[in-house]
């Protein structure tokens, strides 16, 4: 546990989960941030916190009851920004660190925004897509009098998808008596959806994935790439690499793990894992038994791209590659990042790397606003413009104070959020 914190009296203190890896990574930039370190305290207290009742009646006329959660983390730079995670082990200190790292996140890449994320502890396999439909309407009525295109604007995560986002629109809209289409992002495109959203986080992780390559003399050409999570985010980014003549070496998802020295075909994987649910008895490579050996698997780029904590001290000093893209949200404890930097391992950090999502929802809510909307070449080279330069701008903080490109990011991040902060100041 960090030390040194007041911590909330509505977390259990011996059990903070990903919210003890986020204050120490707060802790860690405190000493780089001069006089604004004053105010650093705001990032360790989310804003906002609302936990919803979310009842439905199920398809068998039983009601069943499911705990919601929306969490503004801060809101200095504008209104809250983050996507909704459907998971049976979404947890309050998990929401309130993924609301935090969307803070962080979106002032690293200037977007115009804070940071918030919601969540419903729910397997949603388990529910048939009429029970889906009634329970993502029901959180959203709850957490109605929080959000809205002005206040806080939900998006896809975990488990969530454009159709979520659909219905949640369509009952914000309702419950407000408008249409409003930019209460949510990630909508499908013919609701205000934005072209280049469904890709744009893994097409991100690529673009920053390629400048890290470029900075350590790696050639894309025959690269190794291992990646933990083939959803939205790791299948895309995999698809991409491969496109540009890297060899997608292993995958692992809840299902299995693969390994193909030779290359796994990213698109006939895609396919497979659309059709099956999983990676699992895909043909095209070898299935490992046991998990734990995916970390060991010697690559060039490693991408987790599934859940927080899955690189800790347990595993970090088993991985042998040279650049860790971290496509998920905090994938990697403050311990792991220590011994991967001791290694000699490029960590970009998910608030940099992961950012193309949010990026691109950000165009959608501008278009939403404007109801005038732009091609995909015009969302993809804006996109790629902002991920090269918030690459660009974290590594030279990073080289010049002689960090990790993490407490760089954050360094870059706190001081627009705290300066935010410092100018709105405290009274109303
Ligand atoms: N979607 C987005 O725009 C953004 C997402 N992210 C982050 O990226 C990560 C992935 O999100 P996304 O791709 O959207 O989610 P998806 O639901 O599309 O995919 C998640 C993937 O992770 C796998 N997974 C889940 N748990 C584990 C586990 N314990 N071990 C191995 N694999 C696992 C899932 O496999 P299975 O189905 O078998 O469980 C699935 O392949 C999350 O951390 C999310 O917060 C970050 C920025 C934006
Ligand atoms: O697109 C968005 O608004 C947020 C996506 C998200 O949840 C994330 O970046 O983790």
């Amino acid at each position: 546990m960090a030390s040194g914190h007041a911590i909330p009296s509505y977390l259990n203190s011996e059990d903070l989960g990903p919210w003890a890896s986020y204050l120490e990574q707060i802790d860690r930039v405190a000493p780089h941030l001069g006089s604004l370190s004053r105010w650093l305290e705001t990032l360790k207290r989310p804003k906002r916190i609302l936990v919803v009742d979310v009842p439905i009646e199920l398809d068998n006329g039983a009601i069943a009851h499911f705990e919601g959660y929306r969490v503004q983390h801060n809101v200095s730079r504008g209104p809250g920004k983050g996507g909704v995670r459907y998971h049976q082990d979404v947890t309050l200190s998990e929401v309130m660190s993924l609301a935090a790292w969307m803070s962080i996140k979106n002032a690293t890449v200037n977007v115009p925004y804070g940071g918030a994320k919601g969540g419903i502890r729910v397997d949603p396999r388990t529910l048939s897509r009429g029970e889906l439909e009634r329970m993502t309407r029901r959180y959203t009525s709850e957490i109605n009098v929080i959000i809205g295109p002005n206040k806080d604007i939900p998006a896809p995560d975990v488990n969530t998808n454009e159709q979520v986002m659909a219905w949640m629109m369509d009952t914000y809209s309702m419950n407000t008596g408008q249409t409003a289409t930019g209460v949510v992002t990630g909508k499908p495109i013919t609701l205000g959806g934005s072209l280049g959203r469904r890709d744009a986080t893994g097409r991100g992780v690529f673009v920053v994935g390629s400048q890290a390559a470029e900075k350590i003399g790696l050639d894309l050409k025959g690269a190794r790439i291992a990646v933990q999570g083939f959803g939205n985010v790791g299948g895309i980014a995999a698809r991409l690499f491969q496109e540009a003549g890297a060899k997608v070496i292993a995958v692992q998802d809840h299902t299995g793990t693969l390994y193909q020295p030779g290359g796994i075909d990213a698109h006939a994987l895609l396919e497979h894992v659309q059709r099956t649910g999983g990676v699992k008895s895909f043909e095209g490579a070898e299935a490992l038994d046991d998990h734990d050996q995916f970390w060991k698997i010697e690559s060039d780029i490693l991408i987790p791209a599934a859940l927080e904590g899955q690189i800790t001290e347990r595993n970090a000093g088993d991985i042998r590659t040279r650049i860790v893209v971290e496509g998920a949200n905090g994938p990697t404890t403050p311990k792991a990042d220590d011994i991967l930097r001791e290694s000699g391992t490029l960590v970009v950090p998910d608030v940099v790397a992961n950012a193309g999502g949010v990026t691109v929802s950000y165009f959608e809510w501008v278009q939403d606003f404007s109801s005038f909307f732009w091609s995909e070449e015009e969302i993809n080279a804006r996109l790629e413009r902002i991920m090269r330069d918030a690459f660009a701008s974290v590594w030279q903080v990073s080289q010049e104070k002689s960090v990790s490109m993490r407490t760089a990011a954050y360094i870059v991040a706190c001081t627009r959020i705290l300066q935010a902060r410092e100018l709105r100041g405290l009274y109303p």
